[in-house]
């Protein structure tokens, strides 16, 4: 069994993606700049908006953070999204979800602009990527590609299995894999609460994706013997002992299934970190679409 390195992996795409902006910024250029808007004060969420500054920082591009109390209207919120949509200095928006409940999220996706859709989200990215054309490809997903590629795990011909599907992660994953690309190919089925037979079908997997929120959820039975297993669950579970005072636990119950298994993602340490990967690959996309850049 190998462990497949999130923060190694998104240390050397962090790497060329700094590479690329110094060499902008040396020509003359302006870097790349991302908006990120933040509603209400989870704690989940302010940790990844945090880190997905800090790694603009260290990559640099430039960030600018929009906070907005957890009561702002939809309305507002509707106006910030307007207003960096017409900036032209700003090339890629996204905002964190989830979002309070009295704000309707898919309203909010549709209203980012296209063109700096750096989430992938809105149903023109959606569409595009189902149908093959260039696009934002959800970041987590992304990240997911990306990793695979780095470790030169082929995907082609092999019967891949991804649980869950939400338009983040299980749905884009699932394009992803059977798209007639380098990291595609692969012949996929979709998992959800009602799928019959789930842990048969699991079991039957060259590659497992679990993404369906639910804390080691995937046990070993689960799991065909050298199979390669991608846990993109990121839940916070109460630890009394850790200094926060919760630890993060994936969809996988990584010590039984571990043992079986060609690769495995470990949580943390895995998917998440990808994920910011790919969202900073996306924002410098995003920068060459919008910026009349020319290489
Ligand atoms: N607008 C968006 N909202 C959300 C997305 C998204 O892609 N766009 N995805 C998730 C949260 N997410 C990014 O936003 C995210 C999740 C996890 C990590 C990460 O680095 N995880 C670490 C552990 C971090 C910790 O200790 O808390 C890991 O797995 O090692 C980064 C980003 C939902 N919302």
């Amino acid at each position: 069994m190998e462990l497949l390195d999130g923060k190694k992996v998104a240390a050397s795409v962090k790497e060329t993606i700094k590479q690329e902006v110094d060499e902008l910024v040396k020509n003359g250029k302006r870097a790349p700049h991302l908006a990120v808007i933040l509603v209400g004060n989870n704690g989940a969420s302010e940790t990844y908006v945090a880190s997905k500054q800090r790694s603009c920082a260290e990559t640099g591009i430039t960030s600018t953070l929009v906070k907005l109390e957890a009561d702002v209207s939809e309305e507002a919120l509707l106006n910030e999204i307007r207003q960096i949509n017409d900036n032209p200095e700003i090339d890629g928006l996204l905002v964190q979800l989830p979002l309070p409940k009295h704000i309707n999220e898919q309203q909010v996706i549709e209203s980012i602009h296209p063109l700096k859709d750096v989430d992938g989200f809105h149903p023109v990215s959606a569409g595009n990527l189902m149908q093959g054309y260039p696009t934002f490809i959800p970041a987590t997903p992304f990240g997911v590609v990306m990793m695979l590629q780095h470790y030169n795990i082929t995907t082609a011909g092999k019967r891949a299995v991804v649980v869950g599907r939400s338009n983040i992660v299980g749905r884009p994953m699932s394009v992803l894999l059977s798209s007639n690309t380098d990291y595609g190919n692969a012949t996929v089925t979709i998992c959800h609460s009602r799928t019959k037979d789930l842990e048969k079908i699991c079991a039957e997997a060259d590659i497992l994706v679990a993404a369906l929120g639910k804390p080691g959820f995937v046990k070993a039975h689960m799991v065909k013997e050298g199979a390669v297993v991608i846990d993109v669950g990121i839940t916070r579970v109460e630890d009394a002992g850790s200094k926060r005072g919760f630890r993060i636990k994936g969809d996988v119950d990584f010590a039984a299934v571990a043992p079986k298994t060609s690769y495995i993602t470990p949580v943390p340490g895995g998917v998440g970190l990808m994920t910011i990967a790919g969202l900073l690959k996306n924002t410098l996309a995003a920068y060459k679409l919008n910026s009349g850049y020319t290489s």
